[in-house]
C-alpha cells in the first residue's frame, strides 16, 4: 500500500486506524496462505511496481477505443518483460499463477491486457493437454513471448455446449496434416481473448475427424498470423467482435478458417493422438480430461472473485469511514456513513465473503493438486468430485462477488458512479466471470448430476464421497434440530441442501414412474436442481470457511483468532437470515430463534464496526493496484476527485467548439 506520511491522511481514517484492536499483519499472512506467501508477493509487487511505464498519463477511459487498445499492447509489452526477466526468476512457473503477479496485473491495466489469456489459458493449456516433447516445444517460445496464444472454443452458435462445437479438423494422411474448416457461419470462433489482433498462435478446440469417422472435440495449435508481418495466414480470417460490456481492451476476437492445413503434430497429443496412418488412439483414463484447461481455471476464479470482491470492499470501507452524511441526532455532527447499521450491513458481509471465498479457494486448489497428482499415477477416481466441486464454486463466488461488487458501488453513492472509483470498471470485469468458463446455471447444473448421484448411493447406504458426506445423515428425512452454535447452523445448511437434493430425486422418479422419459424428468426439475446445487455449495463454502479459520487462526494472537471468528459467524447467521424459508422448511427453527439470531446479526455489525478498516487494510492492497479515487490509503478522495476530474479531456479548453458549431447557431436561429 502507498501510505506516504501521517500528515497526509485523512484524520476520520487515521482514528479508524488507532481504533483496530488487531494485528492486520496477522491477519494479512492469513489470506495470502502464509507469510513467506506474502512476503514472496510483497517482493513480486515491489519488483514489478518499481517501472514506472505501468502509468498512464491520460486516464485509460478517455482514450478511444482504439488507443486503448495500443496502449494496453504497450503496456503489456512492457509488463510481459518483467515477468520474464524478473518474476519468473523470483519463483519460476509458479509465478504464474502466483497472487504477486495477479495484482501487479491490475496495476498495469484498468482493464484487461490482451496477453492474459495468453498467460491464463493458451499457457496452461499446453502445460495439462501437451505430451512432454510438445511442450518442450511449444512452452519456451510461450514463456518467451516469441508467440503470443489465445483459446478459441467458444463459437457464434455454442459456447455451453462444447459438443456442439461445428469447426472441424480433418486428418489427411496423405500430407499428414490436419485440415480445419469453418463450414458455417455459426462454427466461427467467437470471444477468445487476445484473439482479434494480438495473437499469432490460437488453441483451436474443434471435431476430430479421422478415417471417415468422428472422434469429438480435441485440441489443436494453429497458427495464424505469419509472425513477421502479423499478416493472417491464407485460409483464416481473424477480427475483432466488436465493443463489449467490459474486457475492451482485451481483444476478444473471431476467427474462421477456409480448409486450413496444419501439421499433424499441432494436435495437442496427451489425452489422445492420431498416428501417421490416421489412427486415432485414446490414452486418457477419463473421458473429459481434455476439458482440462476450463476446470483448472474454474479452479482458480473462485480466488479471482475473493480478489476483485476484497477491492471494491476496500474501496467502500476507506471511502465510508471518510463520508459524513446526514444529521440523525440535532445539533450532532454529521455521522460517517459506516456508522449507520445498513452502511455496515452493506459492507461487513463483503469483508466476510471476500474471506471466506478466499479460504475456500485456497482448500479448493491443494483439493486441484491433490487430484492432480492422483491422475499422475493414473488414478481419476476423485475427478468427477472436483468437476463437481469447481463447478458449483465457479458458479456461486462469481456470482456473489459480482452481486457484491455492486452493493459496494451502491454503498459509495454517487461518487461510487464515477469511474475514477474504480468500481464500475470493477463490475463489468466480473460480472463476465459469471458467464464465461461455464455460465452460472450451466455448472450448478454439472454438479446437481453428481448430487443426485450421491443422493441415490446414501439411499442404498453405500460410502460417500467427502464433500457430500453430509448426505448420509440426511437419509433419516427428519427436520434437523436447530441451533444457532456454528455447527448447528452448518449442519443446517447441509439439512437443507440434503433435503432439496431429495425432493429432485424423488420428482424425479415420480415423474419417470409415470412414464416420462428421464430426460424430460431431469428438464423438469431442472429449477430445484440449480437451487438445491446453490444450498449445498453454500454449506460447503460455510464448512470450509469455518474450518480453515479454526485452522488457520490455532496459532494466533487471541484478538485475530476472535475477529477472524466474527467475521466468519456474520457469514453464517447472514446467510441464515437470507434462507428463513429454507430453514423453516428443513429446521426445527422457530419465530423466537429467527428473532435471536437477528439480533446476534445486529450485535455482529456492531462488534466488527471498530475493526472495519483495519480488516480492508489487512488485504494489503497497494493504491496503484485499487486505482480509486475513493479506496486510496490516506482517504483524500476529494482532492482526488477533484484532481482525475480535471484530467478530463472535456475541461482542456473552456469553449468547446460545439458550441460555436451548434448551440451559438441554435439560439440565434441559424441552425
Ligand atoms: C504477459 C502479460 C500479461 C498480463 C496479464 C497477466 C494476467 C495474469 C493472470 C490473470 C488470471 C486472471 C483470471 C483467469 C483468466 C481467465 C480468463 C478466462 C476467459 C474466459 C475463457 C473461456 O470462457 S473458455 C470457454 C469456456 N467454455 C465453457 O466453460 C463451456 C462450458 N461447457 C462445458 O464445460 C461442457 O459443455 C459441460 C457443460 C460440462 C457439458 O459437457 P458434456 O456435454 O461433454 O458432458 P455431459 O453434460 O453430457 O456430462 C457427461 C459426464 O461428463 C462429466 N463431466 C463434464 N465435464 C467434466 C469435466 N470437466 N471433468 C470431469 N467430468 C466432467 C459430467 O459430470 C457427466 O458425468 P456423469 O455422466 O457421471 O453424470
Ligand atoms: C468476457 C468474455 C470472455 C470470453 N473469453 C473466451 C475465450 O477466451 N475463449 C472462449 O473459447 N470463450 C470465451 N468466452 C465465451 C464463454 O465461455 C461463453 O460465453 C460461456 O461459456 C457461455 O456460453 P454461451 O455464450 O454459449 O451462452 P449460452 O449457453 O447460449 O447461454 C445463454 C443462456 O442459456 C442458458 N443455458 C444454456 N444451456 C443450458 C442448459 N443446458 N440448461 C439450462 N440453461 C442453459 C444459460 O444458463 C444462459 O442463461 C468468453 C465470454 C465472455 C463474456
Amino acid at each position: 500500500m502507498t501510505k506516504g506520511t501521517q500528515a497526509d491522511v485523512n484524520p476520520d481514517l487515521k482514528k479508524e486506524r488507532l481504533k483496530c484492536n488487531f494485528n492486520i499483519q496477522e491477519v494479512t499472512f492469513i489470506i495470502d496462505g502464509g507469510k513467506d506467501k506474502t512476503l514472496q508477493r510483497k517482493k513480486i509487487e515491489d519488483v514489478a511496481l518499481n517501472i514506472a511505464a505501468s502509468i498512464d498519463e491520460v486516464p485509460e477511459e478517455c482514450l478511444n477505443l482504439k488507443e486503448r487498445y495500443d496502449n494496453a499492447v504497450r503496456k503489456s509489452c512492457v509488463y510481459s518483460n518483467i515477468v520474464k526477466n524478473e518474476l519468473l526468476e523470483i519463483t519460476g512457473l509458479e509465478a504464474l499463477g502466483s497472487p504477486g503477479l495477479r495484482r501487479t496485473a491490475d496495476a498495469f491495466f484498468k482493464d484487461v491486457s490482451p496477453f492474459m489469456l495468453h498467460l491464463g489459458m493458451f499457457v496452461p493449456t499446453i502445460i495439462g493437454q501437451c505430451t512432454p516433447e510438445q511442450q518442450a516445444h511449444w512452452l519456451p517460445k510461450a514463456l518467451e513471448m516469441q508467440i503470443i496464444g489465445a483459446y478459441a472454443q467458444t463459437e457464434l452458435g455454442h459456447g455451453t455446449f462444447i459438443r456442439g462445437l461445428e469447426t472441424t479438423a480433418t486428418y489427411d494422411p496423405a500430407t499428414e496434416e490436419f485440415v480445419l474448416h469453418s463450414p458455417t457461419l455459426t462454427s466461427t470462433k467467437w470471444w477468445a481473448g487476445g484473439l482479434g489482433n494480438t495473437a499469432n498462435h490460437c488453441i483451436v478446440v474443434a471435431q476430430l475427424y479421422t478415417k471417415g469417422q468422428c472422434h469429438g472435440t480435441h485440441p489443436f495449435i494453429v497458427p495464424i498470423r505469419d509472425l513477421d508481418t502479423h499478416e493472417p495466414f491464407p485460409g483464416v480470417k481473424v477480427g475483432d467482435v466488436g465493443i463489449r460490456m467490459g474486457f475492451n481492451t482485451a481483444d476478444n476476437g473471431f476467427l474462421r478458417f477456409n480448409q486450413y492445413r496444419i501439421p499433424r503434430e499441432n494436435m495437442m497429443m496427451k489425452n489422445a493422438k492420431v498416428m501417421k496412418d490416421g489412427t486415432y488412439v485414446k490414452v486418457a483414463r477419463h473421458e473429459k480430461l481434455t476439458y482440462g484447461t476450463m476446470v483448472f481455471v474454474r479452479v482458480t476464479l473462485v480466488m479471482e472473485a475473493a480478489f476483485n470482491l476484497a477491492k471494491a470492499a476496500t474501496i467502500a470501507v476507506r471511502y465510508s469511514a471518510v463520508r459524513r452524511q446526514s444529521q440523525p441526532k440535532p445539533g450532532e455532527p454529521e455521522p460517517q456513513i459506516l456508522d449507520y447499521p445498513t452502511q455496515q450491513h452493506k459492507l461487513f458481509i463483503c469483508i466476510a465473503t471476500a474471506h471466506a471465498l478466499q479460504l475456500t479457494g485456497l482448500w479448493l486448489w491443494r483439493t486441484f493438486e491433490a487430484v492432480l497428482a492422483d491422475m499422475r499415477k493414473g488414478d481419476t477416481d476423485s475427478l468427477p468430485e472436483l468437476h463437481a466441486l469447481s463447478s458449483c464454486l465457479k458458479a456461486v463466488s462469481t456470482s456473489d462477488s459480482a452481486a457484491l461488487i455492486e452493493q459496494c458501488r451502491f454503498a459509495c453513492g454517487g461518487h461510487g458512479y464515477m469511474l475514477s472509483s474504480n468500481l464500475p470498471l470493477l463490475y463489468s470485469f466480473v460480472t463476465a466471470t459469471r458467464t464465461y468458463e461455464g455460465d452460472y446455471t450451466v455448472l450448478l447444473l454439472q454438479t446437481a448430476r453428481f448430487l443426485v448421484k450421491a443422493w441415490e448411493q446414501a439411499e442404498s447406504g453405500k460410502v460417500l464421497t467427502p464433500t457430500v458426506a453430509y448426505l448420509a445423515c440426511a437419509a433419516a428425512k427428519e427436520k434437523v434440530v436447530w441451533s444457532d452454535s456454528v455447527d448447528g447452523m452448518i449442519r443446517s445448511f447441509q439439512a437443507v441442501a440434503a433435503g432439496k437434493i431429495a425432493a429432485c430425486a424423488e420428482n424425479i422418479k415420480r415423474l419417470t414412474k409415470t412414464g416420462t422419459s428421464l430426460e424430460d424428468a431431469w428438464q423438469l426439475s431442472t429449477v430445484r436442481l440449480v437451487a438445491a446445487s446453490e444450498a449445498h455449495c453454500r454449506a460447503m463454502i460455510c464448512q470450509a470457511y469455518w474450518h480453515e479459520v479454526t485452522r488457520l487462526t490455532a496459532s494466533c494472537s487471541a484478538s485475530v483468532k476472535i475477529v477472524m471468528e466474527q467475521l466468519a459467524t456474520l457469514y453464517l447467521v447472514y446467510w441464515a437470515l437470507e434462507t428463513t424459508g429454507d430453514l423453516l422448511r428443513y429446521s426445527t427453527i422457530c419465530e423466537s430463534e429467527l428473532n435471536k439470531l437477528q439480533l446476534k446479526y445486529e450485535e455482529l455489525l456492531a462488534l466488527i464496526r471498530p475493526n472495519a478498516v483495519g480488516l480492508v487494510d489487512a488485504f494489503d492492497f497497494r493504491d496503484e493496484i485499487l486505482h480509486s479515487t475513493l479506496g486510496a490509503y490516506d482517504g483524500r478522495v476529494y482532492e482526488r476527485l477533484m484532481e482525475e476530474a480535471l484530467k478530463s479531456p472535456l475541461n482542456e479548453t473552456s469553449v468547446q467548439s460545439s458550441f460555436h458549431k451548434y448551440i451559438r447557431p441554435l439560439a440565434k436561429g441559424k441552425l
